[in-house]
């Protein structure tokens, strides 16, 4: 089985995580972020207390089922189709992703730690649009990291705007993520961001000392509104909607 060919997917691996997380800056480009970010409906926003957010093309049911309905074409070109070429949901059920998580958060704004879950099949792939913010994640079975996290059981993931993340098996079942309600993300260096040398401009993050005395942010990110699409394969789908308008589901 084993093959002489590297998986071109491993050039983006971040090497001090466990497996198995990728990070691919510039997965976008400036025009196709600017782009997306207009498409989005400024109606279907549901507000929660630390972001808002879209799930497209619903909210599963109860039984974590997906009511089957295409995803629209401007979530779909330029990215899934990228996602096709670089094989990231080859080995999903549905070999695609039919399910999209548009959240939004502005300065001081963040998501709590938690579990991606049972729904999906392990695949998560996120791209990021408008502001950088570090997501955190830490192991997810230990008592210690979801009761009283140890530091040394976390490790800070650097998103760029633009880029893409993606969590495959098994970390997508023994971490847990979050990204902290904060104004401001500090002590960014390589030292701290798990990701740093993929990072495709840490220069506007480092310290001024880390980058030649030039550009640097001092090792901050002052946030401002950051918009992510979550996509996923959801494992169960049903047909019963479209059988109901006699569109003819085929389970
Ligand atoms: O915004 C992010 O990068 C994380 C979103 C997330 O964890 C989720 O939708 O489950
Ligand atoms: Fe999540």
């Amino acid at each position: 089985m084993a093959s002489s060919t590297p998986d071109p997917r491993l050039a983006f691996r971040i090497p001090s995580l466990p497996p198995s997380f990728y990070y691919i800056p510039s997965f976008i480009s400036p025009e196709e972020e600017a782009s997306l970010l207009s498409k989005i409906p400024p109606n279907r926003w549901t507000n929660l207390t630390h972001r808002r957010l879209q799930a497209i093309p619903s909210t599963l049911t109860k039984s974590n089922t997906l009511l089957a309905a295409p995803l629209p074409s401007y979530l779909l070109d330029p990215i899934v189709t990228r996602f096709a070429t670089l094989g990231i949901f080859a080995n999903t059920p549905h070999k695609a992703p039919n399910h999209v998580l548009i959240n939004e958060y502005k300065p001081g704004e963040g998501i709590m730690a938690h579990e991606d879950g049972p729904a999906y099949a392990p695949v998560v792939a996120t791209v990021s649009l408008g502001g950088a913010v570090m997501l955190e994640i830490g192991n997810s079975t230990s008592e210690a990291s979801t009761v009283n996290p140890a530091p040394t059981d976390t490790h800070r993931i650097l998103c760029e705007p633009r880029s893409l993340l993606v969590t495959l098996a098994p970390a997508y079942s023994t971490t847990m993520h979050c990204v902290p309600a904060v104004t401001h993300d500090a002590d960014l260096q390589r030292a701290t961001v798990a990701n740093w040398d993929l990072v495709g401009e840490a220069w506007r993050y480092s310290a001024a000392d880390d980058v030649d005395g030039s550009g640097g942010s001092g090792g901050i990110i002052e946030r401002t509104t950051r918009v992510s699409l979550t996509y996923r394969d959801v494992l169960k789908v049903s047909n019963a909607a479209s059988r109901v308008l006699g569109l003819g589901g085929r389970r």
